[in-house]
């Protein structure tokens, strides 16, 4: 029965490789039972329930692996149950994978039939997509890429099986060409790349079938799918008998001429998240108060650090001028978690010294980039990061010793011990200024209430997609 991923807390994420090993055990403990007559199964049940009443056939590409495999036992049970199906795959019966050949000799015992190509200008109910899955090595082009092109513009719904053929089921990368799901259901686990990066936009809604393959029976991997928060997110209930003290002293340095709004948004998101006080540390002079969040301190940026704030955020509006450029200094020796974001990230990206500072602090250090300022921190194109997404997170993480978050489509978190997150809150909406600041704000809030730091920043990205969602 297919499992809607929000409903599931936290569910792991599930490398190609991850996959690979699985289908290996699985075969070797056992022989008999096919994984993929219950992946065929599972296809044919919903597509079912897809297909569009007009009765017209189903078009199912299968490609050369096991992902069409899967399509050709669907095809069989769809058939079965009085469907009219049309399957088109040109690969070599005598070079499929063992499985694979197995669903192929089943499907024309039954009497189907294998088509070369789509045939032209018919109309269909439903496309079951099964030419790549997790096996996809490399751009797709040729005859695959004309037919995902001619797919993607049938009128019809489509169900991608395991993940969109040409979506990097790794890093959520087209490779090439991709189909446009409206609808993925994806086998044993989820994969990463249905969540970040262009998987959003071809995967359509999720749907998670295990196989009948118990949770604890599958590897234990770092990164997980955060779809709701658990209970260590969660601050601690607040006692009656409080004061503010106990709910942190957040500082936030920034605000140069011409940028102080940035500055602003950060502590009044703060203040929002439940921060006890809040001081802008504002460059530009001119500002002292904040009429419409009069509860916001404001100091001159030199004396912050004396302040002993509880949390520490840079970066917001920050600018940089050499002013800005010595407040981070300062700010990098604070003892106590540091937030660094915007143009204290470019100030870090352009100086080999303050780098070296950054990672060796002994307290908490948390980077929220956009991919521009990922890219400027490893020395790299957008791109080049947006191709995967999860291993520059991860890159960041080691080389600062630091928790993570790189925004975008599915906001990575990174954390410095290996493990990582793909958010599935937010969306495209959020891509606005002003943005960052408000994530900035919100983290700093949770960390000065004590929220252990790798905890504050999935809490923080989750909640910053979830509550601007709501606007
Ligand atoms: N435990 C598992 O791993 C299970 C896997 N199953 C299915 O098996 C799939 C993985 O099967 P495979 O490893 O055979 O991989 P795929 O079926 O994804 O594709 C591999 C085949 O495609 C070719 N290929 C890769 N990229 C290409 C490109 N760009 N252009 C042309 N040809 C290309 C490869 O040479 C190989 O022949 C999963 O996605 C899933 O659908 C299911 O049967 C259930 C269990
Ligand atoms: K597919």
């Amino acid at each position: 029965m297919p499992i809607a991923p929000r409903a599931l807390v936290s569910p792991p994420l599930f490398m190609a490789a991850d996959c690979r090993a699985i289908d290996r055990h699985w075969a070797a403990a056992h022989p008999t039972t096919s994984l993929m007559e219950r992946a065929g199964t599972a296809t044919a049940e919903l597509a079912g329930t897809l297909a569009s009443e007009s009765g017209e056939s189903v078009l199912i590409l299968a490609g050369p692996g096991n992902n069409g495999g899967d399509a050709l036992v669907a095809a069989r049970l769809l058939a079965t149950q009085g469907f009219r199906v049309v399957v088109v795959n040109r690969a070599d019966p005598a070079h499929l994978p063992p499985d694979a050949a197995r669903a192929w000799a089943a499907w024309r015992e039954s009497g189907g039939t294998i088509l070369a190509d789509i045939p032209p200008s018919q109309r269909y109910s439903l496309v079951i997509d099964g030419l790549f899955g997790v096996g996809l090595q490399r751009d797709i082009g040729g005859e695959e890429a004309r037919w995902i092109e001619a797919a993607n513009g049938l009128n019809c719904p489509k169900l991608a099986l395991d993940v969109p053929s040409g979506l990097d089921s790794d890093n959520g990368r087209v490779r090439g060409c991709a189909l446009r799901a409206d609808h993925t259901l994806t086998f044993l686990g989820l994969k990463p790349g249905l969540f970040t990066a262009d998987g959003p936009d071809y995967a359509g809604q999720l749907h998670l079938d295990t196989l009948g393959i118990d949770a604890a029976a599958l590897p234990v991997t770092p990164g997980i799918a955060l779809t709701q928060l658990e209970s260590r997110h969660h601050l601690p209930a607040r006692r009656q008998n409080s004061h503010k003290g106990l709910f942190g002293h957040v500082g936030i340095v920034g605000g140069a001429s011409g940028m102080v709004g940035a500055c602003l948004i950060a502590g009044r998101a703060a203040l929002q998240q439940g921060a006890g006080s809040v001081t802008l540390a504002v460059l530009d002079e001119r500002v002292v108060v904040d009429y419409l969040e009069p509860r916001l301190m404001f100091a001159v940026p030199e004396n912050l650090v004396d302040a002993q704030p509880s949390v520490l955020a840079i970066g917001p509006g920050l600018g940089q001028q050499p002013r800005a450029h010595a407040l981070l200094e300062t700010a990098l020796a604070a003892p106590c978690p540091l937030v660094l974001d915007a143009d204290a990230l470019n100030l870090l990206a352009g100086d080999v010294g303050l780098a070296k500072q950054a990672a060796r602090r002994t307290h908490p250090t948390l980077l929220t980039p956009h991919p521009g300022e990922a890219a400027r921190l490893l020395g790299a194109s957008s791109a080049g990061i947006q191709a995967n997404r999860i291993k520059a997170a991860q890159r960041l993480s080691t080389q600062y010793h630091a928790h993570v978050a790189l925004k975008g489509a599915g906001t990575i978190i990174a954390h410095p011990d290996g493990r990582y997150a793909i958010s599935t809150s937010g969306g495209p909406w959020l891509a606005q200024a002003g943005s960052g600041d408000r994530l900035t704000g919100m983290l700093a809030a949770l960390l000065g209430q004590g929220m252990d730091a790798g905890n504050a920043l999935e809490a923080a990205v989750w909640l910053h997609g979830e509550t601007a969602s709501e606007r």
